[in-house]
């Protein structure tokens, strides 16, 4: 049966404090603290830094840097209390959501450092490290409790330090360093560890990275996960997150790249997008792609990804994604149906009034020095009627806007949609064509979709009328649509997606659409505010982080959606299969033969897909988990501790 591992057979984990068991310099932190609203003491603030980098990158003695940054700082008793409670909130996110593996492991997990006792303690204390596992410096006060100086009989307040340090501890077992500084790598190398880890989550130095190629023993470590993963403890996660991958193109708002790398995922970005060579060849090794509409992914992308779970479409078409061969590898694909939905609006009816004022070629005008005051072919909206074809989250946020600009709003969707206020539903579009003044595009991408306006609907529009595309290029006959306007059969348009779009900003842009008389053209900048960006970025990596930490598929476009939970105290087994018979039948007789005992259960399936969730309490075998893989029809499993 899987346990939880018991103490004695696993090593004592020693970590150093700044940078490592903290995000922070504790001495540093300190000098801003003292000095950084008194200007006089900036080149103070700055010395101090300056120590403190030298010294942990090993170009100066330890020993020397910390007489030298105490002389400086000259703390009281009650800055460094201050300090101790600042610290306590600057705890490296990985040490902070394992607070549980401190509590179960009492005294295995020690700190060593050359900071001091005075604010170390009170900051691990909280995570159960008694003072008796904590060896660091002790600052000299005086009579006035001023600290001028550092203990010099501490081993620690000199150069190798740490090493002699250790042996008081006089531990039994295998001891591993884990630290982000020279002097922690010294440890190893001066036999005091079994093993290091050189802990980058916080920063990264070059001299210690590179000290631990080439040796077994030691290796780069970019949370507390990871060591917690490798040393055989059991951490918050089944799977330490900073060896997952995530790729994010397309200029992904960095409000979700954030979000991505606090949860401690190994985030990496790109401005632009890929074309399928390079895809194929970035998403190597990627667990979640992020994109925008600019990056198709085909069924080869697919067929190449090895370890992809799921891909974020930080917008709201989803054309630009082989649905039914990300659901045949049983790959969850999300989007964020709602956060653009209003810029695009806005857009459409800033476009509307500005066309039929005839605003645009004046403006055109007017930069060529033209002044051209009249009211000819110039109109109010008002009691205009603007035609909507696709009546989904767009197109009926539109009607409202447009109804309460005063406008007649008629539309047509091959769905049965809710009415929005006064609006009237069309059966026909050929009806609708022959009575807007104003035709707006909202139709979504799918395949079935394209050029489904041509030449036979322009000629079915009103004579004058004016043409807006915001939905997606392939949907209208870009040549019809060229021609309707040199013809004068349309009056104006406005244009902002198109069948052939650059892939960066650095592509050229060509269209026949171009020099044509009150042509609004935009680079596909519909739902390009930040406010949609922005709120693209919260939706999308919400949905993309639960869906990774607890199986969540709320809102996904091709998976069965299924709410759930966050995993505490329990084991989560995700198993994404063919929607065949007999698949949950199987699983449940492996259920059965190992015993397990089941929390909570749900199937949920679509044509495509099913999707099922078991909660277990924490005994099982790693032989049931082979067999659930190994279930026929299985496209994806994972476990959740
Ligand atoms: N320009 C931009 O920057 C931008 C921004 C956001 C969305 N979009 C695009 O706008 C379009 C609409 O987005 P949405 O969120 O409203 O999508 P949606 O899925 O909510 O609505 C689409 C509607 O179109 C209807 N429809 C589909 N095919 C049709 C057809 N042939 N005739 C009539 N109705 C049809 C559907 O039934 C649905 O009601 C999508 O293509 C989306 O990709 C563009
Ligand atoms: O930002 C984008 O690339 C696409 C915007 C829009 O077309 C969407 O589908 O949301």
């Amino acid at each position: 049966m899987h346990m939880a591992p018991s103490s004695a057979n696993l090593a004592t984990l020693v970590l150093d404090f700044d940078s490592t068991f903290t995000k922070v310099e504790a001495l540093d932190v300190l000098a801003e603290q003292l000095f950084s609203s008194d200007p006089a003491r900036l080149t103070d603030l700055n010395a101090i830094k300056e120590l403190t980098e030298l010294a942990m990158s090993g170009e100066i003695g330890f020993g020397e840097a910390l007489q030298k940054r105490i002389q400086i700082l000259k703390p009281s008793r009650e800055d460094i209390a201050g300090l101790a409670e600042t610290l306590k909130r600057q705890v490296s996110d990985s040490i902070g959501r394992n607070l549980k593996v401190f509590q179960e492991h009492p005294g295995k997990i020690r700190i060593i450092s050359g900071g001091f006792h005075e604010f170390i303690e009170p900051v691990v204390a909280d995570y159960g490290i008694k003072a008796e596992h904590v060896l660091a410096n002790r600052l000299i006060f005086d009579d006035n409790g001023i600290a001028t100086g550092v203990e010099q009989d501490n081993p620690l307040s000199k150069d190798g330090g740490k090493i002699i340090a250790l042996q008081s501890w006089a531990v039994s077992g295998q001891v591993v360093m884990i630290g982000d500084g020279w002097t922690d790598f010294e440890v190893f190398k001066g036999g005091g560890a079994d093993r290091f880890y050189a802990f980058v989550e916080n920063i990264s130095r070059e001299k210690v990275v590179a000290a631990t190629t080439g040796n077994e023993a030691t290796q780069v470590a970019a949370s507390f996960d990871e060591v917690l993963h490798n040393e055989g403890y059991e951490g918050r996660y089944s799977f330490p997150r900073s060896r997952m991958k995530m790729l994010m193109l397309e200029n992904v708002h960095p409000v979700a790249i954030a979000h991505f790398r606090e949860e401690g995922y190994d985030v990496s970005t790109l401005k632009g997008a890929l074309d399928e060579d390079a895809l194929i060849e970035a998403i190597q090794g990627v667990h979640v792609l992020g994109i925008r509409s600019k990056t198709n992914v085909t069924r080869k992308v697919l067929d190449a990804a090895d370890k992809l779970m799921a891909i974020g479409a930080f917008c709201i078409g989803t054309n630009q994604i082989d649905l039914k061969a990300a659901s045949e590898k049983g790959v969850a694909v999300f989007n964020a149906p709602y956060s653009n939905t209003r810029s695009v609006v806005e857009m459409v009816m800033g476009l509307t009034v500005v066309l039929t004022r005839n605003i645009y070629s004046k403006s055109i005008q007017m930069h060529t020095g033209k002044w051209d005051k009249s009211a000819t072919g110039a109109h109010e909206v008002r009691n205009k009627t603007i035609g909507i074809i696709g009546y989904g989250a767009i197109g009926s946020q539109l009607s409202v806007l447009a109804e309460a600009f005063g406008m007649r709003v008629i539309y047509y969707d091959v769905a049965e949609k809710l009415t929005m206020g006064n609006a009237k539903r069309y059966r026909s579009l050929d009806a609708l064509l022959a009575e807007a003044d104003v035709v707006s595009l909202h139709v979504d991408g799918r395949a079935e979709n394209k050029n489904i306006f041509g030449k036979a609907q322009f000629a079915k529009m009103k004579d004058g009328a004016l043409f807006i595309n915001l939905s997606r290029g392939h949907v209208v006959d870009i040549e019809a649509l060229a021609e309707a306007i040199r013809s004068k059969k349309i009056y104006g348009a406005g244009v902002d997606v198109f069948p052939e779009e650059p892939r960066t900003n650095d592509d050229p842009f060509d269209s026949p659409l171009m020099g044509l008389d009150n042509v609004i053209l935009s680079p596909h900048i519909g739902g390009s505010t930040e406010e949609a960006q922005e709120a693209i970025g919260e939706f999308a990596s919400e949905r993309l982080l639960n869906f990774i930490s607890r199986g969540d598929t709320t809102f996904s476009v091709n998976m069965p959606n299924v709410q759930l939970s966050e995993v505490e105290g329990r084991h989560r087994f995700l198993h994404i299969h063919k929607n065949v018979p007999g698949v949950m039948a199987s699983i449940n007789q492996i259920m059965a033969k190992y015993n397990l005992n089941i929390l909570a259960q749900h199937l949920k399936t679509n044509e495509q897909l099913g999707y099922v969730i078991v909660d277990v309490d924490r005994g099982y075998s790693k032989e049931a988990l082979d067999e659930l893989r190994a279930v026929n029809g299985t496209l994806k499993f994972r476990s959740l501790v």
